[in-house]
């Protein structure tokens, strides 16, 4: 697919008098050799916004977010976080910004509560918030389980947990909820979602693009380096995908019959159901009721999932 979705808050003049959003990108660039890792990518992500940064494996989230952390220098291109250079390491800035990686260290001797009771010292928070915080991850339960006895799920909560526990106004989360389970997700969400309404920025990389759907205000979408869309999730699904599928039970449409069906463009199977795609389900659903009826038949709108795999070239 041609795409004409343009990034094109990412070059917008703020408005006269807007707040100053929490960060700026422009012109980011970074080589590792050969790789250019963020090839000329420019962002803004305003105050309070829940951001989300997608992409396939390689596409340079973490180089991007690595930049804007203060972990790693841009080649060329000027990056501004809470109204500073973040290179240097800015002493002034750390303790404003959370960080939760997937490498997240932590002190393994420890229970979970010390971990965290330790972590709030460094950044001269109180015992109250460690357990606020501890509460709030879901982990009260298992706060005198040491560090090393814990899940991996739990683990991710804690690290978590450690990114949040000085109530940074800028929290950086790299794929949080990769090892957790259904519920422990949903429940994530809700911290989440508590902490976007406390008024808290979050940047955001996932691979789970429901949890991007549901979560973020705006997302970009890099692939080598670039980022090759970037609005909100609605706007993108709204621009991107014009079709809608229709799952009809195969034992009752033959596969010619559906093929043959005015206003289907695509018909492939999925399973026990035969998928028809369409970019106007009116006419098509009247058309199934005819030769096999409504029974059983679905519809599924187009999701940010159709829209990514769109863009990242790697639809089916
Ligand atoms: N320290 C490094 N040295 C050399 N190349 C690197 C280094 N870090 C990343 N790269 C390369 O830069 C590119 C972008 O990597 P990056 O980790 O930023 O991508 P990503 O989008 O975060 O991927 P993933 O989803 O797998 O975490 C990749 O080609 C990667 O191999």
């Amino acid at each position: 697919m041609t795409t004409n979705h343009r990034p094109s808050q990412a070059t917008d003049a703020p408005a006269e008098g807007a707040p100053e959003p929490a960060v700026v990108l422009e012109d980011v660039h970074k080589r590792y050799g050969d790789v250019r890792a963020v090839d000329g990518v420019s962002l803004r992500v305003g105050r309070g916004e829940f951001f989300g940064l997608l992409g396939p494996n390689g596409a340079g989230k973490t180089t991007v977010v690595e930049i804007m952390e203060g972990l790693r220098r841009a080649d060329a291109g000027t990056v501004t976080v809470l109204g500073h250079r973040p290179w240097p390491r800015d002493v002034q800035l750390l303790p404003r910004l959370g960080v939760q990686t997937q490498a997240s260290a932590f002190f393994v001797r420890l229970t979970a509560r010390e971990h965290l009771r330790t972590v709030a010292a460094l950044y001269g928070a109180d015992r109250a918030r460690a357990e606020s915080t501890l509460a709030a991850v879901g982990l009260t339960e298992h706060g005198d389980v040491r560090v090393d006895d814990l899940s991996g799920g739990q683990r991710q909560r804690l690290a978590i947990a450690a990114a949040l526990v000085h109530d940074p106004e800028l929290i950086f989360l790299d794929e949080p909820t990769a090892s957790l389970d259904p519920q422990a997700r949903r429940d994530l969400w809700e911290v989440l979602r508590g902490l976007k309404g406390a008024g808290r920025t979050i940047v955001y990389t996932t691979h789970h693009l429901d949890e991007a759907e549901e979560l973020c205000d705006r997302v970009a979408i890099m692939v080598r380096g670039r980022i090759t869309a970037l609005d909100t999730p609605h706007r993108l699904i709204t621009a991107g995908a014009t079709t809608t599928r229709l799952l009809v039970p195969a034992e009752r449409l033959p596969l010619p019959t559906a093929r043959s069906l005015p206003g289907v463009l695509n018909v492939t199977t999925d399973g026990d159901v035969v998928v028809l795609e369409t970019e106007d389900s009116g006419p098509v659903l009247a058309a199934v009721a005819e030769v096999a009826g409504l029974e059983g038949v679905r519809t599924r709108t187009p999701s940010l999932e159709d829209v990514y795999l769109q863009l990242t070239g790697t639809a089916g």
